[in-house]
């Protein structure tokens, strides 16, 4: 402990920051840092890693290469108690992009602390925004200045997530002309940026591919009503075109708009900027823009129903009980009437407001079920169907289910094939082609090693299922779920998993 803090104070010295900055950056108190930096206090993987990108450092590294984690964990065993859903990825990507349309401070609160923010945020420091995190909370505070810094854009960070492309809309009231860094993202087969580009020519915008970076130039003679149809309803699609419009003055009615959390999570915000939105919650938007917003605001973004689904299904696949509080059920209803046909038991509370006081939540409890194959098959939706990003999970669900199940991914390219990993634990899992699945249930769970798939949601099924698999289970490469999940491993852990982390 004493050599690690030692090398965290000299990391935190040669790049001229005292220990309040450092615990700034990295949300944790100044006294923590000194702490760390005597060698008295432990520190978790997980704050390792954010110390190392904040020192730009790679503390977790030994040699020249980094040093993946894994786990391993003992399954089998029954959860317990009750775990609370987090904020969601989605929404505080899209609101910290959405943040550079306003010309005062933003403070968004509760946000996840996960590698994907962290993305983000280092993007959007390297153009000149001053992005801060305090409080008890995980709050952070955004303030963009008269003049951003695209030349000093930070092209590394920016490859590795998509969500820069929603730099796009707030930039193009900006700019005449700006580049903006080959977005990355899950490999989930090929994602195309064509319906951003379609969505952003109404606004002038138009964009050359070169080696690595989209060159966008802007054409201002937009006219006063702009109509936008989009040919795909996608989320960061139509968050592109709402913040595309919101930077203008003049009103746009966008057509095929996705309803779903994040885009609803994305126009509350721009109502508490002073943007009259309507039409929230359908597939028709009007926007009255301002090329001037100057407010202060504050916005908790709300409850992610992909994380929601995730630790539903860790009580659901190991057959116990367990409660999941802060579940935005206007985008789990589908996803809980599909279970209950497929027999699950669980209870609901009533309805209570989520901070933004627009999101709804029950506290959902599951019970040990006989689960049953659903006659239809499963498959997803834009919003309101079953969500996209929780499909994966009914994969593992139908493997617990007796009989044969269906699951038809028709919207990614490359993601059914990660889930046929499964078959190493001991599930019947058959890939009919690219995009359909055939689950056979019920699974005699056993324990293996496996490699994380290089996607965040087939990432945690797997874990998931090693959960339900009686014996030891390895699971190698794991740092992909923290691109989209805050402390999963812990928090598991907290319900009575057995999980331990350990690195070459
Ligand atoms: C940061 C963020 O918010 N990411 C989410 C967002 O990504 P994002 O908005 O980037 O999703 P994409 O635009 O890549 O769409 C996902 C896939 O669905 C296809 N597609 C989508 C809509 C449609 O009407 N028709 C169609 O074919 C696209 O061609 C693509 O292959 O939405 C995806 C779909 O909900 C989610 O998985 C991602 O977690
Ligand atoms: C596909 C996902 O995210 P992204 O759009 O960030 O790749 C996901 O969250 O499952």
């Amino acid at each position: 402990m004493r050599q690690v803090g030692a090398l965290i104070r000299s990391a935190r010295q040669d790049r001229s920051l005292t220990q309040a900055q450092l615990a700034e950056r990295v949300g944790t108190s100044q006294s923590a840092i000194n702490r760390i930096e005597q060698g008295s206090q432990n520190i978790s993987i997980e704050l390792l890693a954010r110390l190392s990108v904040a020192l730009k450092s790679e503390l977790v590294t030994f040699g020249d290469r980094p040093r993946p984690s894994h786990i391993r964990v003992e399954g089998g065993h029954k959860l317990q108690g009750s775990i609370a859903v987090n904020s969601s990825k989605n929404g505080a990507v899209a609101l910290l992009c959405a943040a550079l349309i306003n010309r005062g401070t933003t403070r968004l609160h509760r946000v996840a602390r996960i590698v994907e923010v962290d993305r983000i945020i280092d993007v959007l420091r390297s153009m000149g925004v001053q992005v801060t995190w305090y409080g008890d909370d995980n709050s952070v505070e955004i303030k963009v200045p008269e003049n951003l810094n695209l030349a000093e854009i930070d092209a590394d960070a920016g490859r590795r997530t998509r969500s820069v492309l929603m730099f796009l809309g707030p930039l193009l009231g900006r700019f005449d002309n700006f580049s903006l860094p080959y977005a990355g993202g899950c490999d989930l087969g090929t994602r195309t940026v064509e319906p951003h580009l379609i969505a952003l020519r109404p606004f002038g915008l138009e964009v050359e591919a070169t080696t690595g970076w989209y060159r966008a130039t802007v054409s201002h003679d937009v006219p006063e009503r702009v109509k936008v149809v989009l040919t795909e309803r996608g989320d960061t699609v139509t968050e592109n075109a709402i913040m595309a419009a919101a930077v203008r003055d003049g009103v746009t009615v966008i057509r095929n708009a996705s309803p779903n959390y994040m885009v609803q999570d994305l126009c509350f915000y721009l109502q508490e900027l002073g943007i009259q939105v309507e039409g929230i919650g359908s597939t028709t938007l009007t926007i009255h823009g301002n090329a001037n917003v100057n407010a202060d605001v504050d916005y908790w973004p709300s409850e992610d129903p992909v994380e929601a689904m995730s630790l539903l299904t860790a009580g659901i696949v190991t057959g116990s009980e367990i409660t999941v509080t802060r579940v935005p059920i206007e985008f789990m209803e589908i996803e809980m009437a599909t279970l209950s046909e497929m027999g699950l038991r669980y209870s609901m509370t009533d309805e209570y407001d989520a901070h933004n006081g627009k999101t709804r939540l029950v506290d959902i409890t599951v019970y040990p079920s006989e689960l049953r194959a659903p006659i239809d098959k499963i498959h997803p939706m834009p919003f309101p169907g079953l969500n996209i990003d929780n499909l994966p999970f009914f994969v593992v669900i139908a493997a617990c289910a007796t009989g044969d199940t269906l699951i038809h991914d028709w919207v990614y390219e490359g993601r059914a094939i990660h889930l046929t990993d499964l078959t190493r634990l001991g599930a019947n899992v058959r890939l009919r082609d690219p995009h359909r699945l055939d689950v056979s249930g019920p699974t005699h769970w056993s324990g293996a090693e496996v490699s994380c798939p290089p996607a965040l949601r087939p990432a945690v099924v797997i874990l998931l299922a090693m959960l339900a698999a009686k014996g030891t289970s390895v699971l190698r490469n794991v740092d992909i779920i923290s691109r989209g999940y805050e402390q999963l491993q812990e928090r598991l852990i907290s319900l009575g998993a057995k999980i331990e982390t350990f690195r070459d």
